[in-house]
């Protein structure tokens, strides 16, 4: 029996690349090899893209569907899908990872709601009950904080290997380094839950993104992990 159609799913990260079929959004992988897609192409017929990196990037990424004849749809940022109304002037300038992840949560949650994605920077967008996007953040994620902290500072040389499993106070220079950043996210979070508060009487958080278990979910009320948020925002166009 031939296998039954399915969609690639591909997110262009700021600093990575993750795919997935659309026959299962939780097994996403990372395409750390670009020119593995010349494999990938093997098994499908049709590639769904995000992309917040370059259009270099994402030329050479396509460059390779179109030589396997893979037929592509880069999603851009659209204002009134599932009738979400963007609150930017300019809808198309909102990254397409913020979008997504506004309208995966929109298919499971009906209160007003923020998205918080942690990843290579960190994001934050609120959604009212109307369909409203308010506004959001965005912010350093974990390692650009680091990363930044070390060129700036003499800490280059510093190693980080130490993330507690809860928020500590360091005791050399790598632990000072790592737990402060990671406080500067329950930080974040804390000050997303304040603003929830005096806007809304009823709603929820939500934290997604690949530094998402550097925090302890359970020290903030009315806030869940959601995984793969971008993928399922994009099955909305499968
Ligand atoms: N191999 C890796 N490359 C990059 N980041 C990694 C890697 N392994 C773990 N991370 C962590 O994941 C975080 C990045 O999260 P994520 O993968 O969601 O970012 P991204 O690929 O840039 O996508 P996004 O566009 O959502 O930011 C980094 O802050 C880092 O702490
Ligand atoms: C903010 C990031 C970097 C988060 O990945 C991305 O969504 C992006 O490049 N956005 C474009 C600018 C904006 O959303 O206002
Ligand atoms: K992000």
């Amino acid at each position: 029996m031939s296998e039954p159609a399915r969609t690639l799913l591909i997110d262009i990260g700021n600093s990575r690349i993750k795919y997935c079929y659309s026959s299962d959004v939780s097994a996403l992988s990372y395409l750390d090899d670009i020119d593995y897609l010349n494999q990938l192409c093997k098994s499908t017929s049709r590639c769904l893209i995000s992309n917040v990196a370059s259009q270099k990037q994402l030329k050479y990424i396509t460059d390779i569907l179109n030589k396997n004849q893979v037929n592509i749809q880069v999603l851009k940022t659209q204002d009134h899908v599932d009738n979400l109304k963007l609150g930017y002037q300019q809808p198309e300038s909102l990254g397409v990872d913020r979008w997504l992840a506004m309208l995966a949560v929109k298919q499971f949650c009906s209160t007003n709601f923020a998205v918080i994605d942690l990843g290579t920077a960190i994001t934050c967008d609120v959604v009212n009950e109307e369909s409203e996007h308010i506004g959001g953040w965005i912010v350093p994620g974990f390692s650009t904080m680091i990363e930044s902290l070390k060129a700036k500072t003499s800490l280059a040389h510093v190693k980080n290997h130490y993330i507690a499993d809860d928020l500590e106070f360091g005791r050399d220079t790598s632990s000072c380094i790592t737990e402060g950043c990671k406080a500067q996210i329950y930080g974040f979070i804390f000050m997303v839950q304040q603003q929830m508060q005096i806007n809304f009487s009823q709603y929820k958080i939500f934290v997604t993104g690949g530094d998402a278990n550097l925090i302890n979910i359970d020290d903030f009320p009315r806030t869940e992990i959601v995984e793969n948020c971008i993928f399922t925002g994009m099955m909305r166009f499968i």
